[in-house]
């Protein structure tokens, strides 16, 4: 989707950061472009990230960062997403950082998700969604994890980094598999299932999390 779309949207949130608050910053390009906005404005924030490479831009900006622990809690978290689906019910974690960004929304008092209108849909699933779980065993898990599943679904694959035939590494130091189900008739059944799999340690579905959404059209910005 148009580069110029997600920069909108990111634009649109950063507006919304008050002086002196506590942000959760997200993981990806749409929240690049947040985040380069919100370095624009100047403002005294303390800043929590959710990845590595999300710290270094936020640092490489000026942003003054703290660790997770650090802060008693986030005030509001802007962060993109792979899916938006009804009931603002999200896939998360095609780039890798679910963990820590459950983790930072779970933190805030607020969450924004940001996107470009490409990510909406009627129900959740067309993104495969990516489940980390710990080494020791994923393949294990994995068998597990495709038990959990619908009978209907299309195989869970190992990530792999992009440069070279090897697992993508997490963070967190686990792996993620994607899971194509094509269609999450009932994400809240699912998440439950899946989370009490002793490997896996998070799952991409954010579900009751987001309390408003920027979704950047060409007319120009919707709020949900
Ligand atoms: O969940 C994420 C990273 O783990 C991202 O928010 C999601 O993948 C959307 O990325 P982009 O803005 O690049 O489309």
């Amino acid at each position: 989707m148009a580069d110029h779309q997600k920069r909108a949207a990111g634009e649109a949130a950063a507006e919304l950061i008050q002086d002196g608050t506590v942000v959760g910053l997200g993981t990806g390009s749409t929240a690049v472009h947040f985040v380069q906005a919100l370095a624009r404005r100047r403002l005294d924030l303390t800043c929590v990230a959710t990845s590595r490479a999300t710290a270094e831009l936020a640092t490489r900006l000026g942003l003054r960062l703290a660790a997770l622990d650090d802060v008693g809690r986030i005030d509001v978290t802007v962060d993109g997403a792979d899916e938006i689906g009804p009931e603002l019910a999200l896939i998360k974690g095609g780039g890798g950082a679910l963990l820590r960004e459950k983790l930072v929304w779970q933190a805030s008092a607020r969450c924004i998700v940001i996107a470009d209108a490409g990510k909406r849909v009627g129900c959740l699933g067309r993104f495969p969604l990516p489940i980390e779980v710990t080494p020791f065993g994923h393949r294990h898990t994995a068998a597990r994890i495709a038990g959990v599943l619908e009978a209907a679904h299309l195989p869970t694959a190992l990530r792999l980094r992009g440069d070279a035939n090897k697992p993508f590494v997490t963070d967190n130091g686990n792996l993620i598999y994607d899971a194509a189900l094509e269609r999450i008739a009932a994400p809240a059944p699912l998440a439950r299932a899946l989370k009490a799999e002793a490997g896996v340690v998070e799952h991409g579905l954010f579900i009751g999390l987001a309390a408003t959404a920027l979704i950047s059209t060409e007319a120009g910005i919707e709020r949900l």
